[in-house]
């Protein structure tokens, strides 16, 4: 078993406890499901450097990135740098990561927030609008045609933007419906942890222009992002090179400007 299936079956059991102790009616009536959300697609549309900063603790893939931040700190931090959106790991057991660091970031920031988690039922989408999310991830890996199709058609009814993540070209092809707004490669695969940039240049030709295009992991300097910028990449996701240090804040605004 792969760690992407290891992920799903773990994230099954954890959606069907949730489910029996916070009803569907407590997330409807929380402060934040009412809130107007901000477009991260259109950030990036408008924006020059494009950048979506991550709040990552750890990954199966690294172990410990950082454990030490306020999770509030690094979210003002990216805000103030200048990056388009933020997302945030909501995953425990893999990423040390909570909803509460999303409920936190929210309380600090008004940019467009990710909900980053391996969402495979609506309940999560739910939960994303109730503790602040702008945006929810779609990783096609995990999901059919089918779900891919009903969850973002949830998704923005609920005002959320999606973000669909694809990893090869099957995936792609199963996945391309105007339901998304964003399609993002991840250079990651999420089965043997590989990385190339070479994934996103791939797939790019493939991707029709009415998506913003987004490249995601393994993005560490500012000739990275100048490469894949011809391929027609609008977004660049970014966690461990900001993460992995002390104030990734301003690491993010180092590098905001010499992007520009
Ligand atoms: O830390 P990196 O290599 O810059 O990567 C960030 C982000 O792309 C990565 O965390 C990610 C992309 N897709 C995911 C799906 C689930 C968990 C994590 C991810």
């Amino acid at each position: 078993m792969d760690i992407l299936e290891k992920i799903v079956i773990d994230k099954r059991k954890e959606v069907d406890l949730r489910k029996s102790l916070i009803p569907v009616s407590q997330l409807e009536s929380s402060v934040l499901f009412s809130r107007e959300t901000v477009s991260l697609a259109n950030a990036l549309k408008n924006s020059t450097t494009g950048i979506i900063a991550e709040h990552k603790r750890r990954s199966p893939s690294k172990s410990v990135i950082n454990h030490t931040l306020n999770v509030q700190d690094v979210a003002t931090g990216y805000e103030n740098a200048g990056v388009c959106g933020m997302s945030v790991l909501t995953d425990g057991k893999y990423f040390g990561g909570a909803l509460d660091d999303l409920l936190l970031a929210r309380a600090s920031v008004k940019m467009p927030l990710l909900r980053k988690e391996f969402i495979i039922d609506p309940y999560q989408i739910l939960e994303a609008k109730a503790y602040g999310a702008d945006v929810i991830l779609l990783i096609a890996a995990i999901l059919t045609r089918e779900e891919i199709k009903s969850f973002s058609e949830f998704a923005k009814g609920l005002g959320l933007d999606v973000l669909l993540e694809v990893h090869n070209e099957q995936e792609l092809q199963k996945s391309i419906m105007p339901s998304l707004d964003m399609l993002g490669v991840n250079n990651r695969n999420l089965k043997t942890f590989e990385v190339s940039l070479e994934t996103s240049k791939k797939l790019s030709t493939l991707i029709p222009n009415d998506f913003v295009k987004v490249s995601e992991s393994g993005i560490s300097s500012i000739e990275a992002i100048k490469k894949l910028q011809p391929f027609g990449f609008k977004g660049f996701l970014i966690g461990e090179n900001f993460m992995k240090t002390n104030n990734p804040g301003e690491s993010a605004a180092s590098f905001i400007s010499s992007l520009k």
